[in-house]
């Protein structure tokens, strides 16, 4: 066991559309910026002033270029490195459907996936074990926390929950 001494948080959303009637995901190849050269759902930093729903619709109209009617809460992350005081509270939403047509944004190449051939090795390491709970429709909360390489877990707790906490608190934690 590692301790890990967290002084703040930084809140992120991160928006997967999966039409499950088409066993398929729309994901984004990300052409900058943190998580660049990776595939990823769409989403970003929570603006001051604004609700992390909010920053998830707003994020993917701006990364993808299309919009939703419903977005479900279905995860909370929690991403630490070794090495940095700061970590990443993740909230995973769930979109079943969409309108307009999606479209290339400056930071995300969107691509449709079949749920069969999801990318990870060109993913964050984390994802390949929360996924599959994701594409169950079941809810979950995840912390790993990763070596400076932003590749290498050492630390990981992840499970499926009935409700989703509201976030984590920022102090001590073990990994
Ligand atoms: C560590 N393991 C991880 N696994 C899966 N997903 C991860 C992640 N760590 C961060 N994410 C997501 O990556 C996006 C970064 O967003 P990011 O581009 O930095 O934000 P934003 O669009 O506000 O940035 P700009 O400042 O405009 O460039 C955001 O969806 C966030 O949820």
């Amino acid at each position: 066991m590692t301790e890990v001494r967290i002084a703040s948080k930084k809140i992120f959303t991160l928006v997967l559309l999966h039409i499950e009637a088409q066993k398929k995901i729309l994901l984004g190849f990300k052409k900058r910026g943190f998580g660049a050269d990776r595939y990823n759902g769409f989403g970003g930093k929570v603006e001051a002033g604004e609700t992390i729903e909010a920053a998830a619709y707003r994020e993917l109209e701006e990364e993808a270029g299309i919009t939703t009617d419903v977005l479900e809460k279905v995860g909370l992350l929690w991403f630490t490195f070794r090495g940095d005081t700061k970590g990443l509270e993740v909230h995973v939403f769930r979109a079943a459907s969409y309108n307009g047509v999606p479209m290339e944004s400056e930071e995300m190449k969107p691509q449709w996936f079949p749920t069969s051939e999801i990318p990870f090795s060109q993913m964050w390491a984390d994802d390949h074990h929360w996924f599959p709970l994701f594409l169950s429709g079941k809810k979950f909360v995840g912390k790993f926390h990763f070596l400076e390489d932003q590749v290498t877990i050492t630390g990981k707790v992840l499970d499926v929950v009935d409700e989703l906490p509201e976030g984590f608190d920022i102090g001590i934690d073990s990994c």
